[in-house]
């Protein structure tokens, strides 16, 4: 497709679309560091709408009473409307609740759905449906307070006609040469009367026009997918932190800001499971070089991050923590040594249950993986193995992670922790402990 001179991508996640003040600092952002070209935004659900959604639709599912929590949910957006129309007197405050009622019925009607059939094999399926509705919400908002605040024609786009996907419910999987011939399509048919366009994070729709979702905190890996499509000039994250960090703020203290660093070591703090950026994102940016932004909605004005194409002198060792690990270990029952047949036995049995090495190590007569704890998999995966090997697995384990480590960061994150598995490479350092 041709390249739109000027276009550029934002993403605004759940933390910085929470409220109506929220979204009124996002308008002021639009307005005060929008870009001079086209742009393209990107909205998560509001707040921790995610989390509540899938807490109702688990309700509805096992056929319990949700009412409670849907009233609590449609109360927050109901609230959030009617103090934006207090803040920007020109909304239609009727015709956005009545948009938004007609958004909460399709809720409402996805989630009778389940109630009364109750199909285990759509759970999927219908989790997509009904999670969906949070980035709906959001965008409708969104879009309706940009075009009163900037006195402007705003375009509301559905993801579900740019993002095409397969029908891998909760993991939708993207087809590439649909996506971009219809991102070029409907964005361009957009921007024929206004230059900015507002769709849903974390959403894209199969060929059947059924809602599919790309997997929890997938808005990043939009705005990514979309920047690709449209040959964006760049991608800018709106986070509620300086940037992209050495570590992160909420669990270790006096942590640094990068101001610039190459995608590879991004790519690699995300896998690691730095959670400020979804692990997806930086794979499509990287491939059209496409410059990608982390800045703070608290403070616009500061530089962030840059995240590029660059060379940089060594980085302050990067401190990542996943939590909720699970440590398995295999041993052949007869003492035979583990070979490379007992490994391709272990190894399909892993990807048959879905479970992600995050690290393993090999001795004589065992087999040791650290995964994420997905009760449901780990089972799937002990049934599988448990008659050829003898099983031993730990819960409630932490994993740390030192990029670019030096024997300071090692000694200072370890310290008073008993590790049950470590390893390093020439530039990481991990390690298994109880949390
Ligand atoms: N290396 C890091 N640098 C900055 N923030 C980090 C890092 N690792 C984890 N975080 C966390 O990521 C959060 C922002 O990401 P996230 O909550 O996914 O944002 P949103 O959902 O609003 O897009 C921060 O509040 C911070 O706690
Ligand atoms: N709302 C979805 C998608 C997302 O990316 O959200 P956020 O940008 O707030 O992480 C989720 O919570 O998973």
């Amino acid at each position: 497709m041709e390249k739109i001179p000027g276009l550029e991508v934002y993403k605004f996640g759940g933390a910085s679309v929470k409220d109506a003040a929220a979204i009124l600092n996002l308008c002021r952002i639009v307005r005060d560091f929008g870009p001079q070209g086209p742009l393209m935004i990107v909205v998560s659900a509001m707040g921790k709408t995610t989390n509540a959604l899938e807490v109702i639709y688990d309700l509805a599912y096992r056929g319990e009473d949700y009412s409670v929590q849907l009233a609590a949910l449609e109360n927050y957006h109901k609230q959030a409307c009617t103090e934006l129309a207090e803040s920007i007197p020109t909304i239609n405050l009727v015709q956005l609740q009545f948009q938004l009622q007609q958004l909460t019925t399709s809720l409402a009607e996805e989630l009778q759905f389940m109630h009364q059939v109750h199909m285990p094999e759509s759970y999927d399926q219908g989790y997509d449906q009904v999670v969906s509705h949070g980035e709906r919400f959001s965008a409708l908002l969104t879009s309706s307070a940009l075009a009163q605040f900037l006195s402007t024609a705003v375009r509301y786009v559905p993801a579900q006609l740019l993002l095409q996907t397969d029908e891998v419910w909760r993991e939708g999987k993207v087809d590439w040469p649909v996506t971009e011939a219809q991102t070029s399509e409907f964005v361009n048919k957009a921007l024929t009367d206004a230059t900015i366009i507002v769709t849903e994070g974390f959403l894209g729709g199969t060929a059947n026009g059924r809602t599919t979702t790309l997997g929890r905190e997938g808005s990043d890996y939009t705005a990514a997918i979309l920047a690709y499509c449209l040959r964006a000039e760049a991608v800018t994250i709106w986070k509620d932190v300086a940037g992209l960090l050495n570590a992160d703020p909420k669990i270790f203290p006096d942590t640094v800001r990068y101001p610039e660093i190459s995608y590879r070591e991004t790519i690699e703090m995300a896998y690691y499971g730095a959670s400020v950026i979804h692990p997806k994102t930086l794979k499509p940016l990287a491939d059209r070089n496409i410059p990608l932004r982390v800045k703070s909605f608290l403070d616009p004005a500061a530089a962030g991050t840059l995240i590029h194409d660059c060379q940089h002198p060594a980085l302050a060792p990067a401190f990542i923590r996943k939590t909720d690990q699970c440590l398995l270990s295999f041993a052949s029952k007869d003492f035979s040594f583990i070979s490379e047949e007992n490994l391709a036995v272990i190894f399909a049995a892993l990807a048959l249950a879905k479970l992600k090495i995050n690290v393993m190590q090999n001795s004589a007569i065992s087999f040791s993986v650290c995964t994420d704890f997905v009760e449901r998999r780990v089972h799937q995966l002990l049934d599988l193995l448990r008659e050829q090997f003898t099983l031993h697995y730990n819960t409630g384990l932490q994993l740390f992670t030192i990029k670019n480590y030096d024997a300071a960061s090692i000694a200072q994150l370890t310290a008073g922790k008993r590790l049950l598995l470590e390893q390093r490479t020439r530039s990481t350092f991990q390690f298994v402990c109880q949390a």
